[in-house]
């Protein structure tokens, strides 16, 4: 049996005071493509990073690649998160100090990669996102554009089973917007990973194969699209 790419179930977050989730369960198949959608305020980014382990849900399971990420030593964790899931958020989120190259070969040097196969990689994939001649500049020289390919590029360069995307068209004009989604759906297809998108623009939801709606911190509906 193939492990789900993402498992869900039963899961609530809360800030301080404002309950984000309240029972959230999603199941995602490796190489499916899921949006997630709903109002402003719904939850859709907490649920986000409460799949990408990146917030801890107070209730409720988080499994990446049949791993159970609260079962799991913080080290073994980290790692996991990692390595199987690549998160692009909306304004690309950079370190501005570093090159693009060195930007997108950061991941795997955390993984203790060795520095020139690191590198190699991330300039293999910056050719694939379609930027590699900037591949010196640094993301204050570059458009909001180009930074969101190398954003890609980071995503996947560590060959995740899932990647995370929120709003990832939403700094950019509806024809970079929708190249995006291309490059999105290409990368994720090249490096065989599953794509969760959280969005608010019905452009980028045309493109999953399935559509889940939040409301108030809770599914309302799944559609299958595909
Ligand atoms: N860091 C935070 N501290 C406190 N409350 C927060 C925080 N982030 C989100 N919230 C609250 O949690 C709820 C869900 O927010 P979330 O950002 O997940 O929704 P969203 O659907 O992604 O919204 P949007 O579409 O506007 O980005 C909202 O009530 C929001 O005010």
């Amino acid at each position: 049996m193939t492990d789900l790419a993402l498992e869900m179930a039963r899961v609530e977050y809360a800030y301080r005071r404002d309950v984000a989730l309240r029972g959230v369960s999603l199941k995602v198949r490796p190489g499916e493509v899921v949006a997630v959608t709903g109002p402003s305020g719904c939850g859709k980014s907490t649920l986000l990073h409460c799949a990408a382990g990146i917030l801890r849900p107070q209730a409720g399971t988080v499994a990446l690649a049949g791993q159970n990420l609260a079962e799991l030593p913080e080290a073994a964790r980290t790692r996991l998160r990692r390595t199987q899931a690549g998160v692009v958020l909306q304004f690309g989120q950079l370190v501005p100090d570093l090159s693009l190259t060195d930007n997108v070969a950061l991941p795997l040097l955390l993984e203790g990669h060795e520095r020139a196969a690191a590198r190699r990689a991330a300039l293999e994939w910056l050719e694939r996102v379609g930027v590699a001649e900037d591949a010196a500049a640094v993301p204050g020289e570059l458009s909001g554009g180009q930074n969101q390919r190398a954003a890609v590029a980071r995503a996947l360069v560590t060959g995740p089973g899932i990647v995370f995307a929120d709003e990832p068209t939403g700094s950019l004009d509806s024809q970079a917007g929708e190249q995006m989604m291309e490059l999105l759906l290409s990368s994720a297809r090249t490096g065989g990973a599953a794509l969760v998108i959280v969005t608010h623009d019905n452009m980028v939801a045309a493109y999953a194969d399935r559509e889940v709606r939040l409301r108030d911190g809770i599914v309302q509906h799944e559609v299958a699209l595909a």
